[in-house]
């Protein structure tokens, strides 16, 4: 968990607690949700299973009525046909022909342990614990974050591997404990979310990979897929033609037409790729030069997206002899015995890290004390708050008497900054937790606790650093310059969670009430 002390408003400071790394609905923002659906899925795990036992003594059923009709006929009925005569033999075979097979067939009990099973499906469903199209949409979109972000190669995904090419070699960026494959219809999702949304450089790039899995499986059919070739075939020869790729949609639509060959539709787009292809033939060059879609039209996204890359502190910041680390007690006594570690990250604008600044079981109470309150994170919105694609994550505030533990924490900033954190001159503790590829983009806290494995690293974008997530640490920064102006150079981002559980927690603190310890400077521009 990742602490954060900020001052807000005509504020002054804020203070950043990485605690480690919520509620239900939109179950893709926080990583917490979608630890809890671990859970769901083994109840729907047992209920298959009873489902696969009762129709597996079914099947041992129909099997045993077969093997005895069947060695009948190999054996009473092929022989003499005096067998014919024994009157056993032929009322058992009128029975089962007016009785058994008419059993047999109109059988309930299939219908009835799909239905018991369904059953199952169903309470979990009522439980509102099963994610919606919304979290399956917002988990691809998570994915193609992470993929543009950290500039990932769509086939080193789908083999579980995390790969940037460097030097024109795939080189990875992070070794995940577990791993796994993604198959042609997990890829056939995610392109299907881009197709979707336009966005024909991911679907093109996801498409591409699911028509090869699905390919490769051989047409194999599986009950669980939502997809087929067939519709990545189709969905990828129409993304291809929207880019202006009209031959290889004309060979995708007729590979398509090789499995479908009655598809009318498919067979209309064939005839308009030839005719468009006698019209304008293509360019030498298969190069269609697909451009990322600049969705959040970003200008500052170059530099936020190679702060991310670099997870951490530029090397040059520590050639700057003015930025040191020390043991830092700020002359409280309450600090003389156990002096903080401090480091100072940046003096414009002024970042320092506090290493230890919470202990484990804090981070754990505090993640904890959270969990029932976390909820969709919001951002300004005019007068309004709303949620935004460019915040990912939930969270909760927690008050000083939600807890012993968070009386100790304000009075430890107090401690370590002299700011005066009591309501009315300080927010409570906003406690956050990251979702799948979770993320806060360029922003200004003004007027606005964990480690993770890989990624979620804290960017300022101006000043040119950033910050890896540091478990327990405490990042501090002023957002105010003295006058109370804004400090533009505080423009900072909370970088795309790759691997891990990202918690922090924000106190930001007010200008108001602070004027005695930090007093405006001779100089106005300050
Ligand atoms: O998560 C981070 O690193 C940044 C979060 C942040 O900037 C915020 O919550 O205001
Ligand atoms: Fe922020």
């Amino acid at each position: 968990m990742l602490y954060y002390f900020k001052s807000i408003y005509s504020a002054c400071v804020i203070i950043r607690v990485i605690l480690m790394p919520l509620s239900f609905g939109e179950m893709y923002t926080s990583l917490l949700n979608v630890k809890q659906a671990i859970n769901v899925e083994r109840q729907l795990i047992d209920h298959l299973e009873t489902y696969i036992e009762h129709e597996s003594e079914r099947l041992e059923d129909i099997k045993r009525f077969y093997a005895k009709v069947s060695d009948l006929h190999s054996e009473v009925y092929s022989g003499p046909s005096a067998a014919m005569a024994n009157p056993l033999v032929a009322f058992t075979l009128i029975k089962r022909l007016q009785s058994e097979w008419l059993n047999l067939i109109y059988s309930d009990e299939a219908q009835e342990n799909t239905q018991d099973f369904r059953s199952g499906y169903e309470e979990v469903e009522k439980e509102g614990s099963l994610p919606k199209l919304e979290d399956l949409q917002g988990a691809a979109k998570g994915l193609m974050r992470l993929q543009d972000v950290y500039a990932l190669q769509v086939g080193g995904l789908v083999r579980g591997h995390f790969q940037r090419i460097t030097d024109g070699n795939p080189i990875d960026i992070y070794s995940p404990t577990v791993s796994v494959h993604l198959s042609g219809d997990d890829c056939f999702l995610v392109g299907k979310v881009a197709y979707e949304l336009e966005d024909y450089y991911h679907s093109v790039q996801w498409l591409e990979e699911s028509v090869r899995l699905f390919r490769g499986a051989g047409g194999e059919w599986s009950p669980e897929n939502e997809g087929t070739l067939e519709d990545a075939l189709d969905h990828l020869a129409f993304s291809h033609f929207k880019t202006g790729n009209i031959s290889y949609a004309l060979s995708l639509s007729q590979e398509l037409l090789n499995h479908d060959p009655m598809n009318g539709r498919v067979l209309k787009n064939v005839q308009k790729y030839e005719r468009l292809l006698v019209d304008s033939p293509p360019l030498l060059s298969t190069d269609t030069g697909l451009k990322r879609p600049n969705t959040t039209y970003l200008r500052t996204r170059n530099t936020y997206e190679r702060l991310c890359r670099t997870q951490g502190t530029q090397p040059t910041h520590y050639e700057n002899p003015r930025l040191f680390c020390d043991y830092f007690n700020n002359d409280s006594p309450g600090l003389l015995l156990q002096p903080i570690r401090r480091e100072v990250l940046s003096l414009q604008p002024y970042v320092v890290l506090y290493h230890s600044f919470i202990t484990d079981s804090e981070a754990e109470s505090i993640r904890e004390l959270a969990q029932t309150g976390l909820r969709r994170s919001v951002v300004a919105s005019g007068e309004e708050q709303a949620t935004a694609e460019y915040r990912i994550s939930k969270s909760a505030w927690l008050k000083e008497t939600a807890h012993p533990i968070i009386g100790r924490l304000d009075q430890r900033i107090t401690l370590l900054t002299s700011l005066n954190v009591q309501p009315p001159y300080a927010e409570y503790l906003q406690v956050v937790n990251y979702g799948i590829g979770g993320h806060y983009e360029p922003h200004f806290d003004h007027a606005t606790l964990s480690s993770v494995d890989a990624g979620g690293s804290t960017a300022f974008i101006h000043a040119n650093f950033s910050v890896p997530v540091l478990e327990n640490a405490a990042l501090f920064w002023w957002n105010l310059h003295r006058n109370g102006q804004g400090d533009g150079d505080t423009l900072h981002a909370g970088c795309p969670v790759l691997v891990g559980d990202k918690w922090v927690a924000n106190k930001w603190i007010h200008e108001y009430g602070q004027e005695f310890q930090r007093r405006c400077s001779p100089n106005p521009e300050e």
